[in-house]
């Protein structure tokens, strides 16, 4: 039985005393707005935001059989569907195609030079985007028996939300309300038409020059896209890109873009922005003095900013900073016991994987009432640039600052993986990063990397000794072979040692 079914059967009937939501009351409440009737309606559950933590939520609670109304006043599916993950990959996978035909004749393969057709390269990118539409749909919601209100919402008592047309009382209210774009207070950029991932991905064409201003993932992600496309990229970058990333693997990705043609300014601070006939102009202050920058486009990825306007929080009691709503690893309000933050909003990260295990504490811990917490697995995080940027738990240098010189790193690269060989692409390596005998954090750079990953996080997630990694077998020839190389590198010393060779050479004799 698919998960629809389910939920279908476990929706739950109204109890008596409760309105049906879908049962209109017609009179007219304060926050009614013009002639629309106004509902007042209860829930087990009411979720602020459709986004990846929030559909994640009402789905676990509805299919629980719990009554759940889910507010959006936008697009449903948040920014991951719409201008976020999906539309970036499908932009990355278009690029992809571009790059390999320049590259084909390494591998004696002659295309030409690659065209792009820009109005063909976003009907690819909406046509992902509608492709997975109907999964985060109102429609699929309801028939999983929740009510969904496409409304702005906002708090009006610490357990009641209010919309224009309707009113709830919730036993327990999620704010998953997400992010957007980060609007750094550069002299003149809130007078010049910047973009940000919400308009990026409509241009009407593909930009001469796109200035880009941040080198984190979305950063390096469109930088390279764009170049490949065939638009001159510069990025701006106050600190070093990718920062959050293990150094040297951020430097291989760095490396790679610079190869194909983007410049990035590491170190190199935007001073002021200003646009004259339709040309960017920004000054970028860095160790050299200042450049001046002329582009045809500016994206502005400079971070993230929790979306709380109009939410009203102070109605609802729920205390908030710039990260977001103050909430524990347990990710419930620390001013109000019956709201949830999950999610981009809830400050630990802006990652759909982790919106998604948000919402996967709340039901453990709200309805199955189990002791799991935000951080009691570790994160994973990929950039998805050629070659992608991997992170498991800590970078080296994050471990090297909790536990100081005990820490160890076992290192594979690629260049010694027959698969990478064989398809011409060793850039990387796997690092491994090992506090007394414990794994604590992994990193990979290199083609494929996002993927591989996943078995560090495995093991780590469940609690699998360094051993684990080296007993198994790995089939030849995968990129994923470098898991097993790096582990098996840990132990080199031990397995082939002096000491080992002796006792081998002591069994010899008693057989
Ligand atoms: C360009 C880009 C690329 C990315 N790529 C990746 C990637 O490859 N992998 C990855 O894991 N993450 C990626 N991310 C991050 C990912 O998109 C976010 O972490 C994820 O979307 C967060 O989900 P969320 O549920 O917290 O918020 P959102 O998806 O932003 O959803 C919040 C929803 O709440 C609604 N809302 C807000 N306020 C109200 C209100 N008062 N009433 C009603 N509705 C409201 C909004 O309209 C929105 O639909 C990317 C982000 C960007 C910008
Ligand atoms: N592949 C993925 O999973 C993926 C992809 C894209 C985004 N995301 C999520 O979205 C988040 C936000 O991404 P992001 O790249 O916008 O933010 P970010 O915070 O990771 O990077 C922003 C960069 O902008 C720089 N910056 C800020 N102000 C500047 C200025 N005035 N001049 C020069 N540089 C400046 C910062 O130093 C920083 O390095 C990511 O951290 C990630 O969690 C994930």
């Amino acid at each position: 039985m698919n998960d629809d079914a389910t939920a279908k059967q476990n929706a739950r009937a109204p109890i008596p005393g409760e309105q049906d939501p879908d049962k209109v009351n017609t009179e007219p409440a304060p926050h009614s707005v013009g002639a629309a009737p106004h509902r007042n309606l209860k829930a087990d559950l009411v979720v602020i935001g459709a986004g990846s933590g929030g559909l994640s939520a009402a789905a676990g609670a509805a299919m629980l059989g719990l009554k759940v109304i889910l507010f959006e006043k936008g697009e449903m599916g948040g920014d991951c569907l719409n201008s976020g993950c999906v539309p970036s990959k499908a932009l990355i996978s278009a690029a992809k195609y571009a790059a390999a035909a320049r590259e084909g004749i390494d591998y004696g393969i002659v295309t030409g030079t690659p065209v792009t057709d820009w109005p063909k390269v976003q009907a690819h990118i909406r046509s992902a985007i509608d492709t997975i539409a109907p999964v985060d749909s109102q429609e699929r919601f309801e028939g999983l028996g929740v009510t969904v209100i496409r409304e702005h919402a906002k708090f009006s008592g610490p357990n009641t939300i209010n919309s224009p047309s309707a009113t709830v009382k919730a036993r327990r209210i999620v704010i998953a309300t997400g992010s957007r774009a980060f609007i750094p207070p550069v002299p003149g950029l809130a007078t010049v038409n910047y973009l940000t991932n919400e308009s990026i991905f409509d241009i009407d064409k593909l930009p001469l020059h796109l200035i880009i201003l941040g080198g984190g993932p979305i950063g390096m992600e469109m930088a390279q896209a764009f170049r490949r496309l065939g638009s001159e990229v510069t990025v701006v970058e106050m600190s070093r890109v990718l920062a959050s990333s293990d150094e040297d693997h951020a430097k291989v990705a760095a490396d790679t873009l610079r190869d194909e043609g983007v410049t990035l300014l590491e170190g190199h601070e935007a001073a002021s922005v200003s646009e004259s006939d339709g040309t960017i102009v920004l000054e970028a202050e860095g160790p050299d003095g200042k450049k001046i920058l002329r582009g045809s486009h500016l994206l502005v990825a400079a971070g993230r900013q929790p979306v709380l306007d109009g939410l009203d929080l102070e109605a609802g009691d729920v205390e908030y900073d710039k990260r977001g709503i103050k909430v524990s690893q347990k990710l419930r309000s620390i001013s109000n016991k019956r709201v949830w933050a999950l999610g981009d909003v809830a400050g630990f990260g802006q990652f759909t994987h982790l919106a998604g295990w948000h919402a996967s504490v709340l039901v453990r811990r709200a309805f199955f009432k189990q002791r799991s917490r935000a951080d009691s697995l570790p994160l994973p995080a990929v950039t998805y640039t050629s070659p992608e940027v991997a992170q498991v738990g800590m970078t080296e240098a994050a471990a090297r600052d909790e536990y100081g010189e005990k820490v160890e790193t076992s290192v594979f690269a690629f260049n010694e993986n027959d698969r990478a060989i064989a398809e011409g692409k060793t850039k990387g390596e796997c690092k491994l990063v090992i506090h007394k005998g414990k794994l604590v954090g992994a990193s990979i750079v290199g083609e494929g990397a996002g993927d591989i990953i996943q078995l560090f996080g495995y093991a780590m997630s469940n609690g699998m000794k360094l051993t684990s990694l080296t007993n198994f077998i790995s089939p030849y020839p995968t990129r994923t072979e470098v898991v097993k190389r790096a582990a098996s590198a840990h132990f080199s010393g031990a397995v082939f040692g002096r000491p080992a060779r002796l006792l081998v050479n002591l069994l010899q004799r008693i057989a």
